[in-house]
């Protein structure tokens, strides 16, 4: 919320303020479009296959990566100096859990030896900040919970390296191609958390690479019993407030979601290293 606060609410009149609450009851309302990213075949292998990443004996908010207060690290100050803004957790709004900065995630290493803080370009952050007010309006008392944000092309490297001539490439993007929209501070992984800060339920963790995971046939997974009702509900949630920020889902991960489209972010913006 602080982002937020500070660029659309401080120090400005009365009036603006109430304008400024009718916009953003219109663009809670407002709808977005599913655009697809990746159309390879569902069918894939577990990515413990690959990665030795058992999913089972991980939670999805395990070991905690400590944002330090203070100076930047060299990276984080890498990406402010690009231009992106840092999400600000807030505990009643907006968690912030980057997983890669921890062992836990699919390639089982630390790939953010020195970020700890989320960043996306201004604009994303902003389409961000919405959906979480659009999150409180909807489910009071529900908060969104960052997984990744800004990526370096560094670590897009790394991680391509490991899924590369697997099953699993079609849900990294290639560094060869230009990347992906995390490269560019243009995406966001994220879930719902509680009042605890504990994760909804989703249907599969958080970079689970299989059918399981995909959002267009939802409802062929409740009815073969691979996710549950709550789930699936769970998930519509996420991208009901993520879409009437702007955002758009990715077709194979119910996690990711797209400010721009990366013809949009490669005119626009550099991918960050
Ligand atoms: C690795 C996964 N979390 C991810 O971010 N995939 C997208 C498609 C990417 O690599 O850009
Ligand atoms: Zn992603």
């Amino acid at each position: 919320m602080k982002v937020f606060h500070r660029e659309f609410f401080y120090g400005r009149p009365v009036s603006l303020l109430a304008l400024g609450c009718v916009v953003l009851l219109i663009s809670c309302r407002g709808r977005g479009a599913i655009h697809t990213a990746l159309t390879s075949s569902a069918d894939t292998v577990p990515v413990e296959a690959v990665t030795g990443y058992d999913y089972d004996t991980v939670s999805a908010i395990g070991a905690e990566p400590e944002r330090e207060t203070g100076a930047l690290s060299p990276t984080e100050r890498r990406l402010a100096e690009a231009g992106l803004t840092e999400i600000v957790p807030d505990d009643t709004a907006i968690l912030v859990h980057l997983v890669y900065a921890t062992p836990e995630n699919f390639t089982g290493k630390v790939l953010y030896t020195d970020l700890r803080r989320a960043y996306l370009l201004p604009e994303a952050a902003r389409m961000l900040y919405r959906a979480s007010e659009c999150l409180r309006r909807e489910r009071p008392g529900l908060r969104l919970l960052i997984y990744d944000a800004a990526r370096p092309m560094s670590v897009q490297r790394e991680m391509w390296n490991l899924v590369k001539g697997t099953p699993q490439y079609i849900y990294v993007s290639n560094p060869a191609n230009g990347g992906g929209l995390h490269n560019y501070g243009a995406a966001v992984d994220l879930t719902l958390a509680d009042g605890n800060s504990a994760p909804l339920p989703m249907g599969t963790p958080f970079d689970y690479f299989g059918q399981e995971a995909h959002i267009d046939r939802e409802d062929e997974l409740v009815a073969q019993g691979r996710i549950t009702q709550q789930e699936l509900d769970n998930r519509l949630l996420l991208r009901k407030v993520m879409r009437q920020a702007g955002f758009r889902p990715l077709r194979s991960e119910w996690w990711h979601f797209n400010a721009m489209t990366r013809a949009e972010a490669r005119e626009r913006y550099r991918a960050v290293e």
